[in-house]
Order: C-alpha cells, then sequence, then structure tokens
C-alpha cells in the first residue's frame, strides 16, 4: 500500500487566536449546541452563579455596616451584624459550590459529546482528508481545543458575567455611596486600566514565541524517541541532545526577555494601583475629616473599588480566552463540517455478499494531493470472480494505487471501475468494503489481545471461530504456545510477534471476514524458509475460492496466478501468465525474472 506521511511531532502550535468578530462569535456560538442537551442544568447553575455574585456583592455594604456598628452609628448589635455576615457566608458557600457542580455536569457532558462527535467525524473522514493532515494536528483537535471550549463554557461565562456584574453593581454602589469620589477615582484608574492592557498584550506576545519555541523543541524529544532505533543507529544522540540543547537555549532566551518586561509590568501595576488607592483614601480622608461623609462609607467605597479594579484587570485575560476559544471552535467545526463518507449514525447496511468480477476500464487518477501528476494512464484489467491476478512493476509504478482506487479510497478518478458489472460508485461504502479483505505488506496490530485482534476481521465473532480461523491461518501454533494463549497482548505495550506471525495474524482476521475480494500486498522483506512456508500455506488457504489481487514484490511466489500485470508508470505494459511472459524477449516480465534470479544466485 502506499505509505502516508504521518508525523506525529509538532503538537498544533498555532493556537491562533481569532479576532473577535460577529461573524465568530456566531460560528462560535453554533457549539453552544452540544449544551442544549443540558439546559436545565445550565439553567441552574447559571441561577446559582447570579446568587452567588449577589452574596458576594454584598459583602462591602456588610463591611461598611460593621463598622457602623462600631462607631455606635447603627440600629444592629455588632452580635446581629456578623451572624449576618456568618449566614451571608455560608449561603455563598452553598451558592458557590452548586454553581461549581452544575456547571460542571454541563461541561463534562457536553464536551464528551463534542469530543465522540468529533472522534466520529474524523473517523469516517475519507482519507485524502488525512493526507492534508498531521496526525498531532487531530489529536490536538480532540484534546486541547476541547478543553479550550469546555473551559469557555462554563468558567469563563460565569467569570465574564461575575465581572460584568461587580462592575455595573460596584459603579452603581460607589456612586451612591459617594459621587464626588467615584469621579476622582474613575479619572485615576481608566488611565492604570488602558496601559496595563495595552502592556500586556506586548507581554502575552513574547510569552506566546517562549509557547511556541517550547513546541519546537518538543517536536525534536517526539521524533527522536519515535525513532529511536535510527537515532542509536546512526549514533546520533549526541547530534540530538546538541539540537534539543540549542532549541532549549532559544526558549529560555525569549523566556528571560518575557520575564524582565513582565517584572516592569507588575512592579508598575503595583504602583499605580496603590498609588491610586493611596489617591482615593487621602482624597475619601478629607471627605470624612470635612464631615461630608462617614467614615463607613469610606470602607465600603474602599472594599468595592477594589472589587472594580479586579474585574476590569481580570477582563483582558477574559477577553484573549474568548478569542482562544473562538479560534478553538472554529478549528472544531470545521472539522464537523467536512463530509464524511461513512454515515456512523446511520445503520449498517446489510451485507450484500458480491460474486468478485472486478473490472477497470481505462481508469485514469491523480492523487489530490498532486492533481498534476497522472498516477494512472489508462488501466484496464478484467479478473473473473474467484480468479488470481498479480500486479508486478517497479516501485511507484501505481500498483498500490490501484488497489486503493478498488477499495474506494479516492473517488476523482476517470474512467470506470465495476464489481459484478456494478459501477463502484454504485454501492455503499461500507457494503463495498465488507466484500474486501486486505493482508498488508507492514502488519500493525492493535494494543490489546490476540483474540481482539483476530476479531477485528469480524467483531462478535465467537472464540471457536476466531480459533479456526487460527488454525487455518498457521497461526494456532505459536499463539498456543503462549502462556496466555489467545488472551496474549499485543501492540505497543504487548508481547512484540515476528513479521511472520503478524502476517498469520492478519491472514486469521482475513479468513475470519471472509470476504469475495482479496487484496494481498506483497511484505517487502523476505522471511526465513521456515516462516515462509508456514505464511504462504496459510495465504494459499486463505486465496481459495477468492478473487485475488496480489501485488508482487516477488516473482517467485506468483508463478501459479491466473493473470499477471506488468504496470510501468501508470500503464499496463504487458499481461498474460508467468510462462507466457517470461518467455518474451527483452519483455518487462521476463527482465524482471532474469535481475530476480541473479540477484538471489
Ligand atoms: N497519497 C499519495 N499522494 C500523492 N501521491 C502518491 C500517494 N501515494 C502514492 N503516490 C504516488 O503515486 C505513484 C504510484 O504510487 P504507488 O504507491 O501506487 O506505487 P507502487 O507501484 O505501489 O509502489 P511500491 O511497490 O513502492 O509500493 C508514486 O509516484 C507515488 O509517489
Amino acid at each position: 500500500m502506499a505509505k502516508r506521511g504521518r508525523s506525529f511531532g509538532e503538537e498544533a502550535s498555532q493556537e491562533d487566536k481569532k479576532k473577535i468578530n460577529r461573524e465568530g462569535v456566531k460560528k462560535a456560538l453554533s457549539i453552544f449546541r452540544f449544551v442544549k442537551p443540558y439546559r436545565l442544568q445550565y439553567i441552574i447553575g447559571f441561577v446559582f452563579l447570579v446568587l452567588s455574585t449577589g452574596t458576594t456583592m454584598s459583602f462591602g455594604l456588610l463591611i461598611g455596616q460593621i463598622t457602623s456598628v462600631i462607631q455606635g452609628q447603627s440600629a444592629f448589635t455588632l452580635n446581629q451584624v456578623t451572624l449576618f455576615f456568618v449566614g451571608v457566608l455560608v449561603a455563598q458557600a452553598i451558592f458557590s459550590f452548586c454553581r461549581i457542580y452544575f456547571f460542571s455536569q454541563v461541561s463534562e457532558r457536553a464536551m464528551a459529546d463534542v469530543r465522540r462527535s468529533t472522534y466520529s467525524k474524523i473517523i469516517t473522514l475519507p482519507i485524502p482528508f488525512f493526507e492534508k493532515r498531521r496526525v498531532g494536528e487531530l489529536t490536538s483537535r480532540i484534546s486541547a481545543d476541547v478543553s479550550q471550549l469546555q473551559d469557555v463554557l462554563t468558567l469563563t461565562l460565569a467569570e465574564l458575567f461575575r465581572q460584568v456584574a461587580t462592575l455595573v453593581i460596584g459603579t452603581g454602589i460607589i456612586f451612591y455611596v459617594s459621587w464626588k469620589l467615584t469621579l476622582f477615582m474613575l479619572a485615576t484608574f481608566p488611565v492604570i486600566i488602558v496601559a496595563a492592557m495595552v502592556f500586556g498584550r506586548f507581554i502575552r506576545k513574547l510569552s506566546k514565541q517562549a509557547q511556541d519555541l517550547l513546541a519546537q523543541a518538543n517536536v525534536i524529544v517526539e521524533e527522536t524517541l519515535q525513532s529511536i532505533n535510527i537515532v542509536k543507529a546512526f549514533t546520533n544522540e549526541k547530534i540530538e541532545i546538541n539540537r534539543y540543547g540549542t532549541a532549549l537555549n532559544r526558549v529560555v532566551n525569549t523566556a528571560l526577555r518575557s520575564a524582565s518586561y513582565r517584572g516592569v509590568f507588575v512592579s508598575f501595576i503595583i504602583f499605580a494601583l496603590f498609588g491610586g488607592i493611596i489617591g482615593v483614601v487621602w482624597y475619601g480622608g478629607s471627605l470624612v475629616l470635612s464631615n461630608e461623609m462617614p467614615f463607613s462609607d469610606l470602607l465600603t467605597f474602599i472594599v468595592y473599588t477594589t472589587f472594580i479594579g479586579g474585574s476590569v484587570a481580570g477582563m483582558g485575560d477574559l477577553y484573549a480566552q474568548l478569542q482562544r476559544t473562538i479560534g478553538a471552535s472554529e478549528r472544531i467545526l470545521e472539522i464537523l463540517e467536512e463530509p464524511s463518507e461513512v454515515d456512523a449514525n446511520q445503520e449498517t447496511p446489510l451485507f450484500v455478499p458480491v460474486q468478485g468480477h472486478v473490472q477497470f476500464n481505462d481508469v485514469h487518477f491523480s492523487y489530490p494531493a498532486r492533481p498534476d501528476v497522472p498516477v494512472l494512464k489508462g488501466v484496464s484489467l478484467d479478473v473473473a470472480a474467484g480468479r488470481k491476478i498479480a500486479l508486478v512493476g517497479k516501485s511507484g509504478a501505481g500498483k498500490s494505487t490501484i488497489v486503493q482506487l478498488l477499495m474506494r479510497y479516492y473517488d476523482n478518478g476517470s474512467g470506470q471501475i465495476t464489481v459484478d458489472d456494478r459501477d463502484l460508485t454504485s454501492f455503499n461504502i461500507t457494503e463495498l468494503r465488507k466484500n474486501i479483505a486486505v493482508v498488508p505488506q507492514e502488519v500493525i496490530l492493535f494494543g490489546g489481545t490476540i483474540l481482539e485482534n483476530i476479531q477485528y476481521g469480524k467483531p462478535g465473532a465467537t472464540e471457536a471461530e476466531v480459533r479456526e480461523a487460527a488454525r487455518k491461518a498457521n497461526a494456532l501454533q505459536f499463539v498456543d504456545s503462549f502462556p496466555e494463549g489467545f488472551q496474549t497482548v499485543v501492540g505497543e505495550r504487548g508481547v512484540k510477534l515476528s513479521g511472520g506471525q503478524r502476517q498469520r495474524i492478519a491472514i486469521a482476521r482475513a479468513i475470519l471476514k471472509d470476504p469475495a475480494i482479496l487484496i494481498l500486498d506483497e511484505a517487502t522483506s523476505s522471511l526465513d524458509a521456515e516462516s515462509e512456508k508456514l505464511v504462504q500455506e496459510a495465504l494459499d488457504e486463505l486465496m481459495q475460492n477468492r478473487t485475488t489481487i496480489i501485488i508482487a514484490h516477488r516473482l517467485a511466489t506468483i508463478r501459479k496466478v491466473d493473470r499477471i500485470y506488468v504496470i510501468r508508470e501508470g500503464q499496463i505494459a504487458e499481461a498474460g501468465t508467468h510462462d507466457e511472459l517470461a518467455l518474451q524477449e527483452d519483455g518487462i516480465y521476463a527482465n524482471l525474472v532474469k535481475l530476480q534470479f541473479e540477484t538471489i544466485e
């Protein structure tokens, strides 16, 4: 099969923030459809949010009240006011708990739904989609982007509401307490805030640079660990350590630059903020001294001023968060809007077995990734049901491409491909692929038991069926030799099987699937004679009564096929049986045969 370059590295570091505009907000809001099923919990959460914000806001008034009690200017006793204070505190604690509880219910469930939808979308997308994206990028959609949404759906929205409410209610209260002092305050604070926002943006840019550089450094770690065998084979450990070290130095330099700006920024803010407060206290104090304002009001005023200051300071952060979320939800929606090749929500169509008569009529094809490079240039072939053919030819001639078109991994070719005289496009994709089994060149096993791996060919197959398939695939002997037998865990974290063993597992899978059409992508690396014999026997068993297309690399294995097609530069250059082709003087096949025998000798 064609090899697709997949890089796991380079986590999508481009957390591109989107400008907040109407279009973006509208799009981002459509992600709220995932919250819809949980709207009741959301509304309850919101009610508790309003209540908890209300109780927090009342603290300033209560502090004012306590001060008036102390000064003997209140009708209440200290105990009464304190008890009320504690009551409010308890209520606030309960409200906050309920708010978090209900919002988490919504966000956790809604996010799982978003993840499920995104995954089922991704896995049902056609192959060309995966050629345009890196795997790392897709996984980060499901992990990082969705987490970003989660924060916004609950925390950020709640925070935004709280801050706006604090700002509006707080300003209302301080105006009511003393409009003179409010105006004085308003003359100083906005200047500080604007300065902080401008400076803050600059610092954020710098720290994003540092993050990007760190992501780049991480790519080195990921890539080298993934290909650790190669690094060691070339004894390039030192080079990689240096490469990583250089990347880290860049991170440190940028991070330090950003840190010194941040230091200046923080000192400035502390200085300016406290300067502002001193100013307010000074002016407020003079108002108290001239009996224009009671002392308790001054305290209330200061408490609300800090509330307001805090909420304004937090807004910059919230804005940045919202920007990131709009980016994240756009990226998720982009995937959700891609057209699937298989409808995951639809019932799997009834299995309609085909006979397996495969025809290609003048098929032309270019890969969507490289539309200007013709890969197949008028391929025609005809395989009667149950017959076996082999495709041979140089690397890159187009053998795998022919097979991929039969699997309908790509749909954009011209000409016609039919199975049982039915145009390929008239098949439901699932229905078609259920009739085809592939034994690939490189067998990748999923993490799980051998039983599960073979069952992959026919989900729900009984253990007896699996055993029988393994027997036919010559796999029973080695499986039974493991202490845990079919329950042996294989894959990344399990037992490593040899190439020949993995191939026999793949053959057992195909036997279990029992399709009319079989595609064998011969392994390029040859096995030892013993394994080779076992695999070949298993394949012979598998090929019985099935239309078989073999992508052949070693000519010795295909002598018995009904017809051999020699592919050269996307065209069929020769076709015939082994005997016919081998005798053609100066024929491509005849030369290949000679060449292989020479190399073997
Ligand atoms: N996904 C793809 N996108 C773009 N071009 C591709 C893709 N897969 C294969 N090609 C190109 O198409 C041509 C035919 O490739 P194909 O894999 O069909 O050759 P092949 O005969 O099977 O070779 P091999 O024996 O090495 O597997 C090659 O030039 C290859 O570079």
